[in-house]
Parts: C-alpha cells; sequence; structure tokens
C-alpha cells in the first residue's frame, strides 16, 4: 500500500510540543534566541528565511533578520557574525545559504562560533556529527531523520542511498543514515550507471536539484523516496527531483514537495535552537 509522507502534517504535530517547551523556558527567564543573516533578495532565500521567521515567532523565540545588501564585502560579513558570537543574548545563528560568488562560503561558515551554529556547518560541529557523537544536526538531514522515525521506517540494516553529496544535505545525511546503522551508499554527479545503484535502495534520497531527475525506472518496488529538491519546472511551479507521478508507481512511500521534506527542515531548525538555549543554561 503506497504512504504519502507529510511533512506538513508532522511538523505541525511536533509544533504544539516546541511551543510548550518554550512557553517553559520563558517562564524560567530563558527566552531562546535565533539571528540568521540574509544577503542579497534571492527569491527562494527570501522565502525560507520568512518561513523561518514566521515559525520562531509562532514559537515565541526571539528571531532577528540581519540583512545585507548583495554587495557586502566578506570582511564585513566577517565582522557581523564575530559580533553575533559575541551577543551574550543570542543563543543560535545562521547565514543562510547560498552567498554571492565574491564571498568565500566556507571561511564564512568557519567563522560562526560551533556553540551558535545551529546550522551545523561548522567544521568542528561536523566532525562530532561523523564521529557519532553528535552536537548539532543540520536542519534538512535531521528533518529527514524525524520524518522517517514519525513514519516508522526504521533505517536500521537498510540500504539507504543518497543522490547528492552537498555539505547542507548529503554528507550530514550520509553521517546521519550510518549513525543509525544503516549501509549507505553516497552517489553524486560522477557515479556512473546511476540507475543500477538506485534500484538497490530500500530508502532513496535524492538532494540533486534538478526537476523530474528520479524517474520510476529508477526505483525498486516498494521502496521509501525522499525528495529533497526545491526546483520550478517549466511552468514556474515549485516541484522536487522526484517525477512524483511515476515513481509514485512503484513507491511504498513518498514525500511530497512542497510539504515534504521544507516544512521538517524549518521545523529542526526551531528544534536545534531551543536546544542550544538549553545548553546555555
Ligand atoms: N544556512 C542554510 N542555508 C540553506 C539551508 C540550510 O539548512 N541552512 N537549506 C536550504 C534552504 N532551506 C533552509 O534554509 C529551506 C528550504 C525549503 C524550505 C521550505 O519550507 N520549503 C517549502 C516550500 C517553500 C516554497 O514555497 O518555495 C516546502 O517544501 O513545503 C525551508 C527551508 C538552502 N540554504
Amino acid at each position: 500500500m503506497f504512504k504519502l509522507i507529510s511533512g506538513k502534517a508532522i511538523a505541525q504535530k511536533r509544533q504544539e510540543d516546541l511551543r510548550l517547551e518554550v512557553e517553559n523556558l520563558k517562564n524560567k527567564g530563558v527566552t531562546p534566541s535565533l539571528r540568521v543573516i540574509l544577503v542579497g533578495h534571492s527569491g527562494p532565500s527570501e522565502i525560507y528565511v520568512r518561513n523561518k521567521k514566521r515559525r520562531a515567532e509562532e514559537l515565541g523565540l526571539d528571531f532577528e533578520l540581519i540583512r545585507f545588501d548583495e554587495t557586502v564585502t566578506e570582511q564585513e560579513l566577517i565582522a557581523s557574525i564575530e559580533s553575533l558570537n559575541q551577543d551574550q543574548t543570542v543563543d543560535a545563528m545562521l547565514v543562510q545559504l547560498p552567498l554571492p560568488k565574491h564571498i568565500d562560503e566556507e571561511k564564512v561558515v568557519q567563522t560562526v562560533s560551533p556553540y551558535k551554529d545551529v546550522d551545523g556547518f561548522s567544521p568542528i560541529n561536523f566532525g562530532y556529527l561523523w564521529q557519532n557523537n553528535p552536537n548539532v544536526i543540520p536542519s534538512t538531514a535531521g528533518g529527514i531523520m524525524t520524518l522517517l522515525e514519525e513514519s516508522e521506517i526504521n533505517p536500521a540494516s537498510k540500504h539507504v542511498v543518497i543522490v547528492g553529496r552537498s555539505n547542507i544535505v548529503g554528507r550530514p545525511l550520509g553521517a546521519l543514515m550510518l549513525n543509525a546503522d544503516a549501509t549507505v551508499t553516497m552517489a553524486h554527479s560522477k557515479t556512473k550507471d546511476l540507475k543500477s545503484i538506485t534500484k538497490q535502495a530500500d530508502i532513496l534520497i535524492s538532494a540533486v536539484g534538478k526537476a523530474h531527475f528520479i524517474t520510476a525506472d529508477m526505483v525498486k518496488k516498494g521502496a521509501t523516496v525522499i525528495d529533497v529538491g526545491m526546483n520550478r519546472d517549466e511552468n514556474d511551479k515549485l516541484v522536487g527531483d522526484v517525477d512524483f507521478d511515476d515513481v509514485s508507481e512503484v513507491a511504498g512511500a513518498m514525500t511530497p514537495v512542497p510539504g515534504g521534506v521544507g516544512p521538517m527542515t524549518i521545523l529542526t531548525l526551531m528544534e536545534q535552537t531551543i536546544e542550544i538555549a538549553k545548553k546555555r543554561v
């Protein structure tokens, strides 16, 4: 029987528990605080940051968006991060990615204090994750693990194939899946005969960024398919990497786009902000 995994519904269900947790913390004099740095005016980043702001405010977090024009220099951006690192009123921060080409993303990410790095992208937090001793869990990867848990799909001893090796999704998800006792294959743009690999997956995760990239002939019957893609099709409609109508004929369970992984990314970001604030106390 086919199951549609709704990230939107799971995130809504968990939201109320989080709101109560924040209320409890506030009663103890602690308001978790999150700062998001946004450079430029890219349409998708504006939407993602707006979603983060809305969720944070619904939960009662102290949220502030720090905006820079596209022309900001690397030094200015780094100075702003260093000032947030020192600011005792700030628990958690992130720099919305991608950044304009003239800014060294790696350098920026490395500037964020590992104690405030709510994305879990700093080399120290990445290292902890790969040592199976996670400190902060990157939001999209963590959100996918929660989706599976809530859907009672246990990755232990399953063959998980992840297509895409970005620092934002593929790599941290590879670590989390390994930590959860899955057998993990990481595939990417240089992988040969991709179809023969994806066909072996019990759980197939696509984070490629290409509409209609995963088709039914690439999927094993009954597999769970998680779609991380956020693409615009020829009609400017938001679609994932997975050809939904085609793949739903063979998959056992699937996430939609929108309403799948996206809302779980935001939920996990909120959870991690609260966790960081709790550690401060
Ligand atoms: N610093 C970071 N930058 C980026 C990250 C990240 O985790 N940290 N991830 C992505 C974007 N992302 C989070 O920032 C993100 C993507 C999608 C959604 C979301 O809510 N999607 C909705 C649809 C939204 C729409 O209408 O376009 C859904 O899928 O239902 C939230 C966050 C890159 N950058």
